[in-house]
């Protein structure tokens, strides 16, 4: 978070709140929110019909066959990825990874799936998390109450197996009449 806060400051300053226009210039906080949804995917399985008898990678798949892709599973697969488990936004910033998106070209991360059928609110989700978090980082330190569990529940939608309580402290406030 040190790492997110200084980028902030320096990128935006603390004089003003952190506009959606920033985010832009903030390619950690970009990072920061790839490499969550990397292993922590809102939405784990994406679901597909064969429209066609087809053969990948050996598996003959008749036409009309209900399909899951495991978005979670490929996102922590050692095969593309390097100590898949650990959380290193870095890996979005240098290296191989730094030129990757999430919008579906990169068959490895695919958090809003791919193809006709990807999440038509990948833009506004990204404008909302990534300026959201950066306001929280910006304004606020954040007391945890407790250890950070980030053990995941069963879901559609990847929920939290243990509730994640923290206390806002005011650290800086870019409305000083307020
Ligand atoms: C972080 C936030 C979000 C995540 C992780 C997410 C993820 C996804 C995923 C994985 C799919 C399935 C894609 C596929 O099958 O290839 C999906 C579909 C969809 N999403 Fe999102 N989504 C998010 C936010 C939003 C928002 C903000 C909206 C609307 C304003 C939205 C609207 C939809 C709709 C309508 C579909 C169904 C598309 C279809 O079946 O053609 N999502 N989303």
């Amino acid at each position: 978070m040190e790492k997110a806060r200084q980028e902030i400051d320096i990128v935006v300053g603390k004089d003003k709140i952190v506009q959606e226009s920033d985010i832009t210039n903030l390619p950690y906080l970009q990072a920061i929110v790839k490499e969550t949804l990397r292993l922590h995917p809102a939405g784990p399985m994406i679901v597909r019909e064969s429209s066609e008898d087809c053969n990948i990678e050996g598996y003959e798949i008749p036409a009309k066959t209900r399909l899951f892709i495991n978005v979670w599973a490929i996102g922590r697969d050692r095969n593309h990825w390097e100590d898949p488990l650990e959380f290193r936004p870095e890996r979005f910033v240098n290296g191989r990874s730094s030129q990757m998106d999430v919008r579906g070209q990169h068959f490895h991360l695919l958090p809003f799936g791919s193809g006709r059928r990807s999440c038509p609110g990948t833009s506004m989700a990204l404008q909302v998390v990534q300026t959201s978090l950066a306001i929280m980082i910006q304004c606020f330190d954040w007391k945890v109450d407790g250890s950070v569990d980030m053990e995941e529940g069963p879901g559609l939608t990847l929920p939290r197996a243990h509730p994640l309580i923290c206390a806002p402290i005011l650290r800086l406030n870019p409305f000083p009449s307020c």
